[in-house]
């Protein structure tokens, strides 16, 4: 594999995220605004979010699917939120999610502006104390392979969860367009349990 393939992933995989991202660049203001509000519904409707004290999520932005109404449920209902912190090698830290005002906008080199946690950074361990795991992506299929970025940030999350021998529910929000038959799998990436999108859960394995 070429160090240009290694570092974007498969050549179908960068074609399908193209594509994927293509459609959600077309998505309008009240389009991602109605699917947050379904998202969060849905979401909060699972039991393993419900029984969860401590969340690993992500705050949303431009034409994701919503994450923030979620959040804020999440957080003003007592659960620990934990949002992640891009490093510089594309892993993750971790801080607490404090509400809106604790956010700050940051714009990594060649990536989307990012909103991420402005509290003590707790270290790219403490994921491991998560019960339940929200995920990015570009799509999912229906073994629950999910597509990412491509950044590997979220592989790494997961190789470690399975290191550590933790177990959290790992669940991904998407547009219901993202729920796809097939996307290309390699040997690092780990089925994800459920996906959510505006019009309900679907449930793997
Ligand atoms: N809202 C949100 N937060 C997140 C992620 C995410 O996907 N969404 N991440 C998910 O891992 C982590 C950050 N990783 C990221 C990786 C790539 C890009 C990005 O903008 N990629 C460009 C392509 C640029 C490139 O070639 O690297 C793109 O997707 O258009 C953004 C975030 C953690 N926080
Ligand atoms: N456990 C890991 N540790 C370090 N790098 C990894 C790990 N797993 C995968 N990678 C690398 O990450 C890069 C991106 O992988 P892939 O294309 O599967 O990303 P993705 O799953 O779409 O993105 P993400 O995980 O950020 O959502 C690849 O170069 C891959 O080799």
């Amino acid at each position: 594999m070429s160090g240009r393939a290694e570092a974007e992933g498969q050549p179908n995989k960068r074609t399908l995220r193209r594509g994927l991202l293509a459609v959600r660049s077309g998505l309008t203001a009240d389009d991602t605004r109605k699917a947050a509000a379904l998202l969060a519904e849905h979401a909060l409707e699972l039991t393993e979010l419900a029984a969860a004290r401590t969340v690993a999520a992500y705050v949303s932005v431009g034409s994701e699917p919503g994450t923030r109404v979620l959040l804020d449920a999440l957080h003003a209902r007592g659960t620990r939120v934990l949002l992640p912190v891009l490093l510089p090698d594309n892993d993750l830290d971790w801080a607490a999610y404090e509400g809106e005002g604790s956010l700050v906008r940051v714009r990594h080199r060649g990536k989307i502006e990012l909103l991420e946690p402005s509290g003590a950074r707790l270290g790219p361990e403490a994921v491991l104390a998560a019960d339940a795991v929200l995920l990015p992506g570009l799509a999912v299929d229906e073994r629950g392979t999910r597509l990412g970025r491509g950044g590997g940030s979220y592989d790494r999350v997961l190789a470690r969860l399975a290191l550590s021998g933790a177990d959290p529910a790992l669940v991904v929000l998407l547009y219901d367009s993202e729920v796809v038959a097939r996307v290309p799998a390699e040997v690092h990436d780990l089925p994800v349990h459920a996906v959510v999108t505006p019009s309900g859960v679907r449930r793997f394995r």
